[in-house]
């Protein structure tokens, strides 16, 4: 499902006006009519119901307006509780501000002197609340009134239904800068905003109801920009496996990974690749790992390479990969390598001459992990992203990064993940154009961005922040690419089954107790979900 700023929803209204005459009236009285269905629904009919609705000044005010109408109109005793002046709200808000008032219906203001202990007492009795005070014109940060109504209805622990977004929440970021309002339920219109599915935003949403509001389809079904993961996206791109389909159909990925230390990541990466469909899996690892490392899962062939003295595969390794590369669909390089400084020169050296689709995660990308790079920032200190690919990467348009916010600073130069965190949308997809390549930016809502398109995952939990999980991954995406998907798709698809083989494991071991050993139990699950 796309998912647009603040900026594109205005284009979008603006075109159903302009070009298609739907005008804004309209579109503010299905969205405020939507918005009084999810509250029927959420109540179980709203005859005698109490609903307090909060409205501020702008368009977003004007669609609690017209809830309330509805509201009123089906038997519901409503509370309007206004911010701002009431000569504040002009246009289409202004228009059903007087048709509240022509209703006879009271106005309470949210700057009169006792408003904040009116409120308080109005919640007690209330069934519900609608947040109508800030939609998609709120930047910033809620202060003064509306900060302390904000902070009454979240204590209330009241069911809240939020219009458009929960008010507080960034539209184009997801930011939350001070007190946000914690929905139940949020009715979106037209279109989800990046706010809603990007955290801490993705968090005070509720469950999340996207409404038409007459906007014409061709312009809601544009194409291009961000899009929201779901089962019907994914399961569209799995490889189906015909009547006659043989081992050979379904690529063979070649792992080159671990170290004396390390042999779990190898193993759960190669094990992640098998369980995700590939017809051969070669784990390439140190000589001296390498009857541990086979010992884990028959069904995968290890090929033993030259070694460091600290167990690491040097730089003699780079013959032996290389003449077993024609035979590789792909190649994915790094989990468990280490930072050894020869393996690290081996990734370099290696990765130029790579004429399949390649995977590059953890101890791969650090290889390339550059200093300080002066140029990758604009004025306000921001990454902007726009240097040159380390060598390596130039011309490899079917590579795949897998950086978490740590690796993904160290490759750009940066001084913490903390500034990644700060613009995970824009530092991905600025390097995934600049890079020429795809970029899963883990986390929180992993981020996949290819140029010119980026995919947004909503499943996973934090229980899979742990040792592990990003090995499996790596053997998902590589599974993947090796049966024929391209790189966007194949990371994309891989992010959404991989969280969800956490969220099924999580469902019955709890979050503490998860480890990446139980996603690769959970895999054939979210597989068999998607049909495949
Ligand atoms: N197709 C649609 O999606 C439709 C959307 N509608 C609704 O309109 C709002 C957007 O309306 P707009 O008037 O542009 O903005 P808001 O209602 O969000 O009002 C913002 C209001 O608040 C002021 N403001 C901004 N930041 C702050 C701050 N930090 N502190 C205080 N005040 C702030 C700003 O200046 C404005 O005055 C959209 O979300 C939908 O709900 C249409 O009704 C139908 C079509
Ligand atoms: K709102």
């Amino acid at each position: 499902m796309r998912v647009v700023t603040a900026a594109e929803m205005r284009e979008i209204d603006r075109r159903a006006t302009e070009e298609y005459g739907v005008l804004g009236l309209v579109l503010m009285e299905n969205a405020g009519l939507k918005v009084f269905e999810c509250v029927r629904r959420v109540l179980g009919g709203v005859d005698g119901k109490q609903v307090i609705v909060l409205a501020g000044k702008g368009n977003n005010g004007g669609d609690g307006l017209v809830a309330a109408r509805h509201l009123l109109q089906h038997g519901a005793r409503v509370k309007v509780m206004l911010s701002g002046e009431p000569a504040d709200v002009t246009g289409d808000a202004g228009i059903n501000l007087e048709i509240w008032k022509r209703l006879g219906q009271r106005l309470y203001l949210m700057q009169d002197r006792n408003a904040i202990q009116l409120l308080q007492l109005a919640l007690m009795q209330t069934d519900l609340v609608v947040d109508a005070l800030f939609g998609t014109g709120f930047r910033g940060e809620i202060r003064d009134r509306a900060r302390k109504v904000i902070e009454a209805v979240n204590e209330s622990g009241k069911p809240v239904v939020a219009v458009d977004i929960p008010s507080g929440v960034e539209a184009d970021t997801g930011a939350v800068r001070g007190p946000a309002i914690q929905a139940t339920h949020t009715v979106t219109f037209g279109l989800p905003k990046l706010g809603l599915v990007l955290e801490p935003g993705a968090g005070r949403t509720g469950e999340l109801h996207v409404a038409d509001i007459s906007l014409p389809r061709p312009l809601v079904e544009a194409e291009g920009g961000r899009y929201l993961l779901t089962p019907a996206l994914v399961r569209d791109w799995l490889p189906r496996r015909e009547a006659e389909a043989h081992k050979g159909r379904f690529g063979h990925v070649l792992l080159v990974a671990g170290s004396r230390g390390m042999v779990g990541a190898a193993v759960l990466a190669a094990r992640a690749a098998a369980l995700t469909g590939a017809g051969l899996v070669t784990l390439a690892v140190p000589r001296s790992i390498q009857n541990v490392a086979a010992g884990f899962q028959p069904e995968i062939m290890t090929l033993g390479l030259p070694e460091t003295g600290a167990g690491t595969l040097s730089r003699a390794a780079r013959e032996q990969i290389e003449e077993f590369l024609p035979r590789a669909s792909v190649l994915a390089l790094g989990p468990g390598l280490t930072t050894h400084p020869e393996t690290a020169e081996l990734v370099r050296e290696l990765l130029p001459g790579v004429r399949v689709p390649c995977v590059l995660d953890a101890d791969g990308l650090n290889a390339f992990g550059g200093g300080e790079r002066e140029t990758d920032r604009n004025s306000a200190g921001t990454p902007v992203g726009e240097s040159l690919p380390p060598g390596g990467f130039r011309e490899k348009p079917d590579l795949v990064l897998t950086p978490h916010p740590g690796e993904m600073a160290r490759l750009l130069g940066l001084k913490s993940a903390a500034e990644v965190q700060a613009d995970r949308l824009g530092v991905a997809e600025r390097t995934a154009a600049a890079w020429r390549c795809t970029v899963v930016l883990k986390g929180a809502r992993t981020l996949v961005a290819e140029p010119g398109k980026t995919y947004i995952n909503p499943t996973g939990n934090p229980g899979m922040a742990t040792g592990g999980t990003g090995d499996v991954l790596t053997g998902v995406i590589a599974g993947l690419l090796a049966q024929g998907l391209e790189p966007g798709p194949a990371a994309a698809a891989a992010a959404f089954l991989h969280g969800r083989a956490g969220d099924l494991a999580a469902a019955e071991r709890g979050q503490a107790s998860l480890l990446a050993g139980n996603l690769l139990e959970y895999l054939p699950a979210a597989f068999h979900e998607l049909g495949a």
